[in-house]
C-alpha cells in the first residue's frame, strides 16, 4: 500500500477534485487533515502544506505527494516527477516565479540591479542561487507573505509568485524577469518507485491522474452521416487520431464518433449538421487512457 501527501493551501481545491474525478475521493471532514481514500493500494492519507511535501516524499514518510515545481526546487528534495499535473489554484496552467521591482524603477533586466539591493522572497534559495549566477550580491529577505507590500519601503526587489499578474499591477511592479515555470507535479520516494510492488501501485495512481488531466476539456460528438456526406463530416471533425466509423444496420447510413476540444463544440457542432450530420451527440468523458 501507498502513502500519499495531498497539498493544503492554494492547490487544495483543484487536487481534491482531481482525485474524486479519478475515482479516488478523499474522505474526510472539515478541518480534518488525516483523511481516507477507499481504494486497496491506498493507505495513510494526509493533508499538508506543499512547502513540506517534497522532503517528507524524499525522507520516506510518503511514498507519493502532490507539490508544486517551485518547492520542490526551493527545498532541493529528491524524488521523482511521476507526472506533470499542471494545475494551479485557478485550474490549469503555469505559475511563474518572476523578479519584480516598482514601475517607476528605470531598469529593464536583472542585470541592472545593483549590488547590495534588498530582495525579498518566500524562495531565498532559488533567489540566492539566481543572483550568484548573475554574480550579483544581494541581500535575501526571508519574507512570509504579502511580499509585494514590501516595495519600495521594506525592500527594492521582489521574487514572488505570479499567476494571473494583478497582485504585481495593484501593487505597482513590474516583471523584469521569469525565473521558473511552477506546476503542481505528482512526485514518488526514490525507493518506493525502485520497489516493484510499490511501483505498480503509484503508477496506477498515476494512470488514473493522468487520464483526467487528459480529459480536461475535453467531450465525445457522436453523430449519423450518410454515405454521401461522410467525406465532408470528417473533413471538419478533428479527432485524437482518426475518427471511429461504423456502419448503421440495414441502412446507408454510418456512425460516427471523435473527441474533441469542449471550447470549440459550440462552433462546430453547426457545421457538421450542416455539413449533413444527424443526431448528434455530447457526450462527457471522465478519463482518456492512451
Ligand atoms: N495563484 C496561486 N497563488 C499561490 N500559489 C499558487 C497559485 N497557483 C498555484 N500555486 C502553487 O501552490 C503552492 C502554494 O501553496 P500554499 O499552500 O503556499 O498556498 P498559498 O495560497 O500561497 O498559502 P498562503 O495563503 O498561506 O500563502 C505553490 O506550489 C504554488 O506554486
Ligand atoms: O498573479 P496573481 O494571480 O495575483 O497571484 C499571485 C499572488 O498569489 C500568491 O499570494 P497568496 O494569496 O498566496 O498570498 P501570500 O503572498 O500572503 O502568500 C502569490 O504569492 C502572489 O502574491
Ligand atoms: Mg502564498
Amino acid at each position: 500500500m501507498i502513502d500519499i501527501a495531498i497539498p493544503k493551501g492554494s492547490l487544495l481545491n483543484q487536487t481534491l477534485e482531481l482525485f474524486e474525478r479519478a475515482g479516488l475521493e478523499v474522505r474526510r471532514t472539515e478541518r480534518e487533515y488525516n483523511a481516507r481514500i477507499n481504494d486497496p493500494r491506498i493507505g495513510k492519507v494526509k493533508i499538508l502544506r506543499p512547502q513540506e511535501i517534497p522532503t517528507y516524499v524524499s525522507r520516506g514518510y510518503f511514498d507519493l505527494g502532490i507539490s508544486g515545481t517551485d518547492w520542490i526546487v526551493e527545498s532541493g528534495a529528491d524524488v521523482v516527477t511521476v507526472a506533470n499535473l499542471n494545475y494551479g489554484k485557478q485550474g490549469p496552467g503555469v505559475v511563474k516565479i518572476v523578479v519584480a521591482v516598482p514601475e517607476s524603477m528605470q531598469i529593464t533586466s536583472s542585470r541592472e540591479i545593483p549590488p547590495g539591493s534588498r530582495v525579498a522572497t518566500e524562495y531565498p534559495n532559488i533567489t540566492r542561487s539566481y543572483f550568484e549566477r548573475l554574480g550579483i550580491p544581494v541581500e535575501v529577505q526571508f519574507s512570509y507573505g504579502a511580499t509585494e507590500a514590501k516595495v519600495p519601503e521594506l525592500t527594492d526587489v521582489v521574487v514572488d509568485l505570479t499567476e494571473t499578474g494583478s497582485t504585481l499591477i495593484k501593487n505597482g511592479l513590474k516583471i523584469i524577469d521569469v525565473i521558473l515555470e511552477s506546476t503542481s507535479e505528482l512526485i514518488a520516494n526514490q525507493q518506493s518507485w525502485s520497489d516493484p510492488s510499490k511501483r505498480e501501485e503509484i503508477e496506477a495512481v498515476e494512470t488514473l491522474l493522468s487520464a483526467v488531466i487528459r480529459a480536461r476539456g475535453k467531450a465525445l460528438l457522436k453523430m449519423n452521416v450518410s454515405e454521401s456526406n461522410i467525406e465532408q463530416v470528417i473533413s471538419i471533425l478533428p479527432s485524437m487520431k482518426h475518427p471511429t466509423i461504423s456502419k448503421l444496420y440495414n441502412s446507408g447510413y454510418y456512425a460516427i464518433e471523435s473527441v474533441v476540444d469542449k471550447k470549440d463544440i459550440n462552433l462546430l457542432i453547426p457545421k457538421l449538421k450542416k455539413a449533413g450530420a444527424s443526431d448528434i451527440l455530447e457526450i462527457d468523458i471522465s478519463k482518456i487512457v492512451p
